[in-house]
């Protein structure tokens, strides 16, 4: 049997992890024959709560599983890591703004990514889960800078799913017959779900999204802002940040990293914007159409933008832009 991978999952006393690990350690995420090492990051105060989760994992009696590491320490954290889920971080409470968390996230960020660039492999794959994601995750990446800016992706996994799924109901059929649905930019309420090239599969035929749904004025209109909405709707409903599905979304992303996306399928997820080919401003995390091999993402290049497309596809860029400079603002990085 192969090496175990070390994977890193920061936050891991907190709820999304909850949801998580149980789906890593059982191999839904780095393959069904691939040992697996956990390490679990979080902060001095969760400890105790960590020793359950690690109870807990250890009651699974899971054949993949050949370690479990707790801690509260960067070095013993970083140390030769193979992927990192960076999820540690504060979740936004109802009420509560966006840009309350860019300045209480964004430094954690920037102390991981030199974390990185000290004790783990030059190879890892990082995913930055915690928000504002987009640019929690530019701040990681220019704080590693011998690890290559193309390992660091960011979550919009979950916006893609909740487009997928929005489509999937409005026809009455099962979400994996819906695919390249893209989500563009910030995972933000400005972030644009675009079904322009989304495909509907109805009885076995590829259908154009449009031609499925009939229903022009819903897929520019109440379909996007609820796509764009939804995290905000599942705070207010549950009085805390989504965990089920961004778990989920999050084993889709990192399988996808390691596995693979399937020939004539693209997923969205948020990459290093400079050499783009869609006018997206450089040095920017921002969500494009990708697709994956040898655990290398590209984007999916040639698609026709019309003008709605490009105005929404702006406007998330002109926020990450200034989320960016506020974030450089307060760290000097
Ligand atoms: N990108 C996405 O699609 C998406 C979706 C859902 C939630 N999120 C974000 O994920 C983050 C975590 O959400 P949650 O619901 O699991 O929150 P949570 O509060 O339940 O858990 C967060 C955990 O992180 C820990 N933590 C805080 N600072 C840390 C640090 N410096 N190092 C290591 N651990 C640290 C906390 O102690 C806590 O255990 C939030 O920022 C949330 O907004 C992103
Ligand atoms: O804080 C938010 O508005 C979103 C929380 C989370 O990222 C989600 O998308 O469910």
């Amino acid at each position: 049997m192969a090496e175990p991978v070390r994977v890193l999952v920061t936050g891991a006393a907190g709820q999304i992890a909850y949801s998580l690990l149980y789906s890593i350690a059982k191999g839904d995420v780095f393959g069904k024959d691939q040992p697996i090492a956990l390490v679990l990051l979080d902060i001095a105060p969760m400890m105790p709560v960590l020793e359950g989760v690690v109870m807990e994992l250890q009651d699974c009696a899971l054949p993949l599983l050949r370690e479990v590491i707790p801690t509260d320490k960067g070095e013993v954290a970083f140390k030769d890591l193979d992927a990192a889920i960076l999820v540690g971080s504060m979740p936004r409470r109802d009420g509560m703004e966006r840009k309350d968390l860019l300045k209480a996230n964004v430094a954690i960020f920037k102390s991981q990514g030199e974390s990185l660039e000290k004790y783990a492999k030059k190879t890892v794959k990082v995913l930055v889960v915690g928000n504002p994601a987009n640019t929690n995750c530019l701040i990681a990446a220019k704080s590693a800078p011998s690890i290559p800016k193309e390992n660091f992706s960011c979550l919009t996994r979950l916006d893609h799913n909740r487009a997928s799924s929005q489509v999937a109901m409005r026809c009455g059929i099962s979400a994996e017959f819906v695919k390249n649905v893209i989500i563009w930019g910030n995972h933000s309420s400005t972030q644009y779900p675009d079904v322009h090239h989304c495909k509907v599969n109805k009885q076995g035929k590829d259908v154009a999204c449009f031609d499925a749904v009939k229903d022009e004025a819903w897929l520019k209109g109440d379909f996007i802002s609820t796509v764009q909405q939804r995290g905000a709707a599942v705070i207010k409903a549950r009085k805390l940040s989504s965990a089920m599905s961004a778990a989920k979304a999050i084993c889709d992303h990192m399988r996808d990293i390691w596995t693979g996306t399937q020939e004539g399928n693209f997923i969205s997820m948020g990459v290093y914007s400079t050499g783009n080919s869609y006018g997206v401003p450089e040095d920017l995390i921002y969500s494009f159409p990708v697709t994956i091999k040898d655990k290398t993402w590209k984007i999916v290049d040639g698609l026709a933008i019309n003008d709605f497309s490009r105005a929404k596809m702006d406007a998330t860029a002109a926020e990450l832009v200034e989320e960016r400079d506020t974030a450089v603002s307060f760290l000097g990085v």
